[in-house]
């Protein structure tokens, strides 16, 4: 890979579904290595702007660069994580995680299964796990394969919430040990200031705020800083929330 190339660059991108025009004008880039978080109420075009960077939708307008190269088809440097896990019910666990590899996919596999402390399990079935051992089941088989970027469309979302901080706490230590670029989708603002060195909000289509997280890691959450920006960021999204209701009122 080229030095000074952004892992990830969108130049003017826009998508529409029919006359809905849900990203429009999207200018971004992303260092290798960077975490990065997009936060923005519901249906705002968060799992969208994944879609497009995972390759699994094309953009209606503009350009997207992977590694300096245009993106076209399948974006094969990334991987995507979903709230679901989307396991194989018919798989065990390790074959889950090696899923489409060769060569020697089972030392690879549970090298990964125990990164997320789940080597003991790798010959169980997937019923068997709770919810948060599938989604650390699902980050393995996500990381497997050493992807340069890997998405995340609300990972955690459905865990509750002492789970949920073990899994940003290992997601976290995971990005640090493989130095991958993340690009998180996430409705909660804690989450994203916990784990992001940048935060998105996206806004009727557009970035409308792009704020840096210049705090030490492991994040502290009763952290001055860290309550200031996150309460800064919250804000600003309930703004959004609040013109959008001002403006039905007086519709
Ligand atoms: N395939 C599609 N066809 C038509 N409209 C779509 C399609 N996919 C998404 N949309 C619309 O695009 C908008 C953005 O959807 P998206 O899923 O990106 O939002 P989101 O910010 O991820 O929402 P949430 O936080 O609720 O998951 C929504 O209005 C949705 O209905």
């Amino acid at each position: 890979m080229m030095k000074n190339v952004n892992s990830l660059e969108l130049q003017d991108v826009a998508k529409r579904f029919g006359d809905h025009e849900v990203l429009k004008g999207v200018d971004l880039s992303f260092k290798k290595g960077e975490f990065v978080a997009v936060v923005g109420k519901s249906g705002c075009g968060k799992s969208t702007l994944l879609r497009l960077v995972a390759g699994l939708d094309e953009p209606t307008g503009g350009k997207i660069f992977v590694n300096g190269k245009s993106l076209n088809g399948l974006n094969k440097s990334s991987r995507t994580m979903f709230q679901d896990g989307r396991l194989f019910p018919w798989k065990k666990i390790l074959q889950n995680v090696g899923i489409g590899l060769n060569g020697d996919w089972k030392r690879n596999a549970m090298e990964l299964l125990e990164q997320v402390g789940l080597a003991d399990r790798a010959h169980d079935w997937p019923s068997v796990l709770s919810g948060g051992q599938k989604q650390r089941v699902a980050l393995a088989r996500a990381l497997v394969n050493q992807p340069d970027i890997l998405l995340l469309d609300e990972p955690l979302g459905a865990l509750d919430a002492l789970t949920r901080v073990e899994m940003q706490r290992l997601i976290e230590e995971l990005w640090r040990k493989r130095d991958f670029t993340a690009l998180l989708v996430t409705h909660d603002v804690e989450e994203a200031v916990t784990l992001a060195d940048r935060v998105l909000l996206i806004e009727e289509g557009k970035v409308v705020m792009n704020k840096e997280i210049n705090l030490p890691r492991p994040r502290q959450k009763d952290n001055i800083q860290y309550v200031s920006l996150a309460s800064q960021i919250l804000n600003r999204v309930m703004q959004v929330d609040g013109a959008m209701e001002s403006k039905a009122i007086h519709a």
